[in-house]
């Protein structure tokens, strides 16, 4: 790749294989286990790309700059002195904007083709012969891998997998020996931390490395405690993925956390929602939870990657629906606060294939094959026509997040979910369409018994006659930088230990969160970046949701609590009763008083669903909102009041 003049993002240039196909970007676990030379490969050439001199404009350091600190323009794109002034054009960062999901494809096209370069400069130093004939082949296919946080780990495996947690990982090196090598996917080390002067204050300069929980004291990484707490609000997360992924069918609710007025009760969650809340548990005041530094963790391309193929696959589902034009939140380099924000912005710092001018939403939304890419579940290639397609999606969607909350409830519980996800959707494709599967010739495999059996569990059927069951979620909005930090609502359902703070993430009755990641607008700590500080002018709302079912349906198995069904004469008064929420800051732990959070309003939710002769739920009802549930609890939605 140049790296002088207007770096055009290409992605991996890739043509269409005789059937159509491109190379896919896989699950890293499933990269580690079923595709070790591709592995072996990324370790190699993220170590390689990681090392590139900090001043490099295709260095790690500086693709990794574009999303927050140091507020330096990349490319050449944008005037040097704008980030210096808070009511400044600082930063490039899209979040809570219509333009959230679209702007960080080609961001990840960047890093791909960049991580892409020393790929195959580390496959082509193998040693001649069989060695480098294997690499180089390897490394046609290679894409960059995503780390699926929503779908069930393998029976017996950690909820974060642990090519993130290794210090060091044994490779087979270009010298064909295997060694132990720093593990370039566990953390990245600065060289130097500081390359000019000022790029980091020093709230990130004091560490050498990105860190994980950092032990306050110490600065120590504690990456043992994030597996713990991904799994803690798995139940939740997956039943949301589900929902956003099948229930929701507009693109601006789907994609971003901006609450507006008109938000109805069913779209209070949004990806950019859930993908926060990634940020936030495996971040625990480290890199990953602050926005300005989040992408120097190795960890960040895997999740964005993830919130990539989970656009993907909610826009070949929605293939009509796309981003409606909205006033420019905020100002940046091309646009002016105010100016409509439309599917033509200017996608900055990315030039587009001419590096004449820069990628717009609009001419990456259908297509990750622009970029050289597809993901397991968007080989459209495979189907004839678009229905078939869609269906062999949604399959594949119900069969990683929960075909229904019951099903996945049981095979949550009792493991009963032996194979792993990629293989049943290979199986479901491959079902589909036997003879023409090009990219692996992989045998089939069986569709589990679970599958084939009625779609809810035999033992949990009474809580959902005739196959309907309300699902319960709470809605949560608040003001993004009314805390001038970033700041979590966990919500629980039954006792919690009040008094300890710290023990919240990890309490079995912790059911989920939004995690608000506001920014200082006020005294010394006061963010370079002019987005946020705009934001803040214009008290920002955002909004999330916790899924509540998998949790009540717990507390229905576990026989002490009383709660015999989902009906909304039990669960009303059993939720006025144990559902509550807590305020804690990122960076400090430290608790805040609901009353006191500006813009907080919680509320509660059903919507009937209708369970299909197929297994797929039918989420096209009503949602209906609670405020006798909240009322009278701090930030608790009132009975009379509309959100
Ligand atoms: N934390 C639980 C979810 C839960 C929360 C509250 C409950 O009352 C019950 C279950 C889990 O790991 O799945
Ligand atoms: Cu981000």
């Amino acid at each position: 790749m140049s790296t002088t003049g207007n770096i055009a993002i290409t992605g991996i240039p890739t043509k269409a294989g005789s059937d159509g196909s491109f190379p896919l970007r896989r699950e890293l676990r499933d990269l580690q286990r079923k595709y070790p030379d591709h592995f072996n490969l990324l370790v190699l050439a993220l170590k390689d790309f990681q090392a590139l001199n900090e001043s490099v404009q295709t260095s790690y350091y500086q693709i990794a700059g574009i999303h927050g600190l140091p507020y330096k323009p990349w490319n050449g794109v944008g005037s040097s002195t704008d980030w210096q002034s808070t009511s400044g054009f600082g930063g490039y960062c899209t979040h809570s904007s219509i333009l959230f999901l679209t702007w960080h494809r080609p961001y990840l096209a960047l890093f791909e083709q960049a991580l892409y370069t020393s790929i195959q400069k580390i496959a082509n130093q193998f040693p001649e012969g069989t060695l480098r004939t294997k690499y180089v082949e390897a490394a046609k296919t290679f894409r960059m891998p995503y780390f699926d946080w929503a779908s069930q780990p393998p029976s017996g495996s950690s909820a974060f997998p642990s090519a993130f947690t290794t210090p060091n990982l044994q490779v087979v090196d270009i010298d064909g020996k295997t060694k132990s090598t720093a593990n370039p996917i566990y953390r990245f080390v600065f060289h130097p931390v500081n390359p000019s002067p000022g790029n980091f204050p020093t709230q990130w300069s004091r560490y050498p490395t990105t860190v994980r929980y950092p032990n306050p004291r110490t600065g120590q990484s504690q990456d043992n405690r994030v597996a713990p707490i991904l799994a803690n609000e798995l139940a939740s997360l997956r039943t949301n993925v589900s929902l956003l992924l099948l229930s929701y069918t507009n693109f601006d609710a789907f994609s971003f956390n901006r609450w507006d007025p008109s938000t109805n009760p069913g779209e209070f969650g949004s990806l950019e929602d859930v993908h926060n809340e990634i940020h936030d548990r495996t971040g625990g005041g480290g890199h990953m939870s602050s926005l300005d530094v989040s992408s120097f963790d190795p960890l960040f391309w895997f999740h964005h990657t993830n919130v990539d193929r989970l656009w993907a696959i909610w826009q070949d589902l929605n293939p009509d629906n796309f981003l409606s034009p909205r006033p420019a939140p905020y100002s940046t380099f091309n646009s002016t606060q105010g100016e409509s924000q439309t599917k033509d912005t200017p996608l900055t710092p990315f030039w587009d294939k001419s590096a004449t001018k820069f990628w717009t939403s609009e001419e990456i939304k259908d297509t990750t094959t622009t970029f050289g890419y597809a993901y397991p579940e968007t080989q459209e290639w495979k189907y004839k026509v678009p229905s078939e397609y869609q269906a062999s999606i949604r399959q594949a969607v119900t069969s990683l997040y929960g075909t229904n909350v019951f099903a996945n409830f049981a095979a949550a519980n009792v493991q009963a979910r032996a194979t792993e996800h990629t293989q049943l959707i290979k199986s479901l494709s491959l079902a589909t369409h036997p003879p023409s599967a090009p990219l692996t010739a992989e045998k089939p495999l069986l569709i589990t018994q679970e599958m084939k059996a009625s779609p809810i569990p035999e033992s949990l059927q009474h809580l959902a006659p005739n196959n309907k069951y309300p699902e319960w979620v709470v809605n949560i909005r608040a003001q993004k930088h009314g805390l001038h930090g970033a700041f979590r609502v966990i919500v629980f359902l039954g006792a919690i230990d009040e008094s300890d703070p710290d023990s919240w993430q990890t309490e079995f009755n912790a059911v989920g969160r939004v995690s608000v990641l506001g920014r200082s607008t006020q005294g010394p700590a006061t963010t370079k970046c002019a987005k946020c500080v705009t934001d803040a002018a214009d008290e920002l709302m955002i909004s999330g949701t916790v899924p509540l079912t998998s949790a009540l349906l717990q507390d229905i198995v576990n026989e002490n609590t009383g709660l015999q069904s989902l009906q909304p004469e039990e669960v009303v008064p059993y939720l006025k009763k144990e559902l509550k929420w807590k305020v804690t800051m990122f960076e400090t732990g430290e608790e805040k008083n609901c009353a006191e959070v500006p813009g907080l309003k919680v509320s509660v939710t059903s919507t009937e669903v209708t369970i299909g002769e197929d297994g797929l739920p039918d989420y096209s009802g009503q949602y209906v909102v609670y405020p006798e549930i909240t009322d009278g609890k701090p930030g608790g939605l009132r009975d009379g009041e509309h959100i």
